[in-house]
């Protein structure tokens, strides 16, 4: 507040007396504590520009995030403005979010490979104030009422200033946004996942109560800027006074230079989605090997079922390697951390997610809204949770039908995530996630869980992956279509895939076309696309 604690006259353009850190749950604090305490400690090991790995210290990190926030300052913008802040992960995209968040504008992250088109969905949606890129960045035509700038270790160079705002605010709050992030949404328009300093705060508190790295630890980031995994990477890395890795791309895709950067720049763990080990287990096993032994300690995965042969593999070939399984939605950012046996017993046909982080708890709904307490009967989870989002930007019908009372606890006015995932109770009350509500199908009136089929698809010999979906046909049932990947040996035969369905399944189960393919197509967040599947299986 003000030095004498007084509250100034109502601001005017121009005229707000200089601005506050938000010193108490702001997220610029939380993430560069470490700048207080060890401001030589390693905050990001990143390629270096002229080759080998560069380190940015905690202390260098907060210099280029002060510069930002100074050049943001002087632009006008007011809290709660928004700014595309659109970059690879590295150094100055981190000073870039922490800059915004000390002058308590919103970041929209969007990365460099973002189509126009939805980058143009986005600004309509949400009317940046600003549009910033990284100095190399190659952005061009950004709407006019948008201003433009681009950053990198020396500050901002503004290339079209944003229109004058009237400042209303003066402080940040720890309710004021963070982040919004768009989702690709199901229903096709993007939705905003907005996401407060304190929701954030919250949810990275809860990681660090898992206990699950030191400051000592070198956390390797896979996901692209516009996934709150990478969000999440960099709060893991930093509210530990650890260090970030960021992977770029083109490390990732290529085994042996995924290993080589693995071990120079030291990491000991490394987070992503399963399918980021896909081609090092299908083309390079060999050099994982190497890495275990090489001060790899934890690999962390989350976003969607990591398919058991292919996690058998890895953990075959990282015996010593933790391995986390973390389960949530963007909507709370995540919701828990479960340690996943290494190796995993061979009865094991499906992975727990547990029980929620330390400060939050999952709820199991029947479909007739009250509450599930058998364990192996199915429900909605409800997550009870300090991280909850704010609501999606500018969408408040779709805000009420996901941040809902508490079907346990109606009159109580407290309200939960209505996840729209399913899972059911294991015999210590962990839970064990089975599917998304929506991929429960019906099949001549009978409710089909898609991922029933998958996983005895999945245990016919060779096939490494399977994903199965019903895909629609104009004016006739919609029918059931399954892809399937398989290793070295020879492709499954589509009458011996199908006998073996039919010895488990029942009839109205059984995939109607079959389709193996070399490897199925991600989305940008790196899940498999089940949308481009579904437009194969239509073609
Ligand atoms: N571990 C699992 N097993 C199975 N199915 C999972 C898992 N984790 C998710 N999912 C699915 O993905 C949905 C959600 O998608 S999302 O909103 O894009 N978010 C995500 O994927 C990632 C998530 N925000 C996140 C963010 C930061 C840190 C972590 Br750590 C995780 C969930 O509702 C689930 O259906």
């Amino acid at each position: 507040m003000s030095p004498n604690g007084a509250r100034p006259a109502r601001a005017h353009a121009g005229t707000r007396p200089a601005r506050a850190h938000a010193a108490v749950d702001n997220l610029r604090s939380h993430l560069l504590a470490a700048a207080r305490t060890a401001p030589e400690r390693p905050a990001v090991v990143q390629p270096a520009p002229g080759g080998g790995v560069e380190t940015v210290t905690y202390g260098e990190l907060e210099r280029r995030a002060d510069l930002l926030a100074a050049d943001l300052d002087a632009l006008g913008l007011d809290v709660g403005d928004r700014v595309i802040l659109e970059a690879d992960n590295g150094a100055d995209a981190v000073a870039a979010l922490l800059a915004c968040a000390t002058v308590g504008v919103a970041f929209i992250p969007a990365s460099p490979e973002t189509p126009d088109e939805r980058l143009q969905t986005i600004i309509e949606s949400a009317r940046p104030a600003l549009h910033l890129q990284a100095a190399d960045g190659e952005r061009t035509g950004v709407p006019g009422s948008v201003g433009t700038a681009r950053f990198d270790a020396s500050g901002l160079t503004v290339e079209r200033a944003p229109a004058p705002r009237v400042r209303r605010r003066r402080v940040v709050t720890p309710v004021d946004t963070a982040y919004i992030i768009f989702t690709s949404g199901t229903t096709g328009r993007p939705k905003g996942v907005v996401m407060s300093h304190r929701g954030v705060i919250a949810f990275l508190r809860g990681a660090e109560a898992e206990g699950l790295i030191t400051a000592g630890d070198r956390v390797a980031s896979t996901s692209p800027l516009q996934f709150d995994f990478a969000l999440f990477d960099i709060g893991f890395a930093l509210s530990h006074g650890a260090a970030l890795v960021p992977v770029p791309r083109d490390r990732l895709n290529w085994p042996r230079r995924f290993a080589a950067y693995l071990r120079e720049t030291g990491a000991t763990q490394v987070n992503g989605v399963p399918s980021i080990w896909r081609p090092v287990l299908r083309h390079d096993p060999g050099v994982l090997a190497e890495l275990g032994g090489n001060g790899l300690r934890g690999i962390l995965f989350s976003g969607e079922d990591f398919p058991l042969d292919e996690l058998r593999g890895l953990q075959k070939l990282l015996p010593e390697v933790r391995f986390t399984n973390a389960y949530g939605a963007t909507e709370t950012m995540a919701a828990s951390f479960t340690r996943v046996p290494n190796p995993l017993p061979a009865g094991v046909d499906r992975l727990s997610i547990g029980h929620a982080f330390a400060g939050a708890e999952m709820t199991l709904v029947g479909a007739d809204g009250g509450p599930v307490d058998e364990p192996g009967e199915v429900g909605e989870i409800h997550l009870h949770t300090p991280s909850l989002f704010s609501g999606y930007w500018d969408d408040p019908d779709a805000t009420r039908r996901a941040v809902v009372p508490d079907p346990l606890d109606p009159g109580s006015g407290r309200l939960v995530f209505k996840s729209g995932d399913l899972a059911s109770r294991g015999p210590d009350g962990e839970l064990y996630f089975r599917g998304r509500a929506d991929s429960q199908v019906q099949i001549r009136g009978n409710r089909v869980e898609l991922g029933e089929i998958e996983r005895r698809i999945g245990e016919f010999p060779g096939v490494t992956g399977a994903v199965v979906l019903l895909v629609p046909r104009p004016g006739d049932d919609p029918r059931l279509h399954a892809f399937v990947t398989h290793g070295p040996d020879a492709a499954p035969e589509t009458r011996e895939l199908v006998t073996f369905c039919r010895a488990a399944l029942p009839g109205y189960m059984i995939p109607q076309g079959v389709h193996v393919v070399p490897e199925f197509p991600l989305t940008t967040n790196g899940k498999v696309d089940r949308a481009a599947l579904t437009a194969l299986a239509a073609s």
